[in-house]
């Protein structure tokens, strides 16, 4: 499994003001599977994706990625895990404005210590379509070609598996559709593990499976999941019966 969690627990504050984001959570991502994590607001989405990436630290319950033990883990093993065998997208780009497209997406491989290698560079940049953008500012993108960067960067190191939160949130339909495509690209052509937290059911409908969080639990699980579906499920209360979790 490229990344498993195990009974992972999250609180935030103490005593009467005690918030319970994560309430057992286990869950497993395969190797090249795309999962679309969903659920209302304040269920645990971020918390789950934040835990699962190593960004954050779980209460209790276990978190391993390609097999280690992220508990385990001192702060310059977790740093190394995560710049080498993680890659992020965020809703907000995260782009470094003073860097050109090139250089912003070669920043992971900068930080993990390597030399980028130019024809790596240039075939990365290739495939999510921004050759002709590759000394353009950040600035000078549209929001759309913005997320390409993001993702190109994300997927600079090759990473096992890619975590994006809101990844379309900020992008219209049409934009949206090809950051999706990119990534359901990456899953199968690299056989990259892909884990997407998404308010849109059409969003979800790219991945194998979407996982719906409800107050910290994971109420419910859908294989081959189609954007009526998923919206359809949206609508129903979860109180599934036990055992429902994925
Ligand atoms: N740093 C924090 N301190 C205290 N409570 C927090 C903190 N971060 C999150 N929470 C609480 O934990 C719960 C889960 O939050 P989380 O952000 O994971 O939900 P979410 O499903 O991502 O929500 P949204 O869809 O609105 O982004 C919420 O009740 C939230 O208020």
């Amino acid at each position: 499994m490229t990344v498993q969690l195990k009974d992972v627990r999250k609180t935030y504050g103490k005593g009467d003001a005690t918030v319970i984001a994560l309430d057992g959570v286990s869950t497993d991502f395969a190797p090249g599977s795309f999962t679309a994590v969903m659920g209302p607001s304040g269920s645990g989405k971020s918390t789950f994706l934040q835990c699962a990436a190593g960004l954050d630290r779980p209460t209790s319950g276990t978190v391993t990625v390609e097999g280690h033990d992220l508990g385990s883990m001192n702060v310059t093993e977790l740093t190394k895990l995560r710049r080498e065998r993680v890659g992020f997208v965020f809703q907000s780009f995260n782009l470094l404005p003073a860097l050109t497209v090139e250089q912003n997406v070669a920043l992971p491989l900068r930080f993990a210590g390597k030399r980028p290698d130019r024809r790596h560079l240039a075939a990365v940049i290739d495939r999510v379509g921004l050759t002709d953008r590759a000394k353009h500012r950040p600035a000078q993108l549209s929001g759309g070609q913005q997320q390409r960067v993001a993702i190109a960067r994300a997927l600079a190191t090759r990473p096992a598996v890619l975590f994006a939160d809101e990844p379309t949130g900020a992008l219209d339909t049409h934009t949206a559709t090809e950051v999706l495509g990119l990534m359901r690209q990456a899953v199968r052509e690299t056989g990259q593990t892909v884990v997407m937290v998404t308010h849109d059911p059409v969003a979800a409908s790219y991945a194998d499976r979407v996982l719906f969080l409800a107050d910290g639990r994971i109420a419910d699980a859908m294989d081959a999941p189609t954007a009526e579906r998923v919206a359809e499920r949206m609508t129903r209360p979860w109180h599934t019966p036990m055992g429902a979790a994925a």
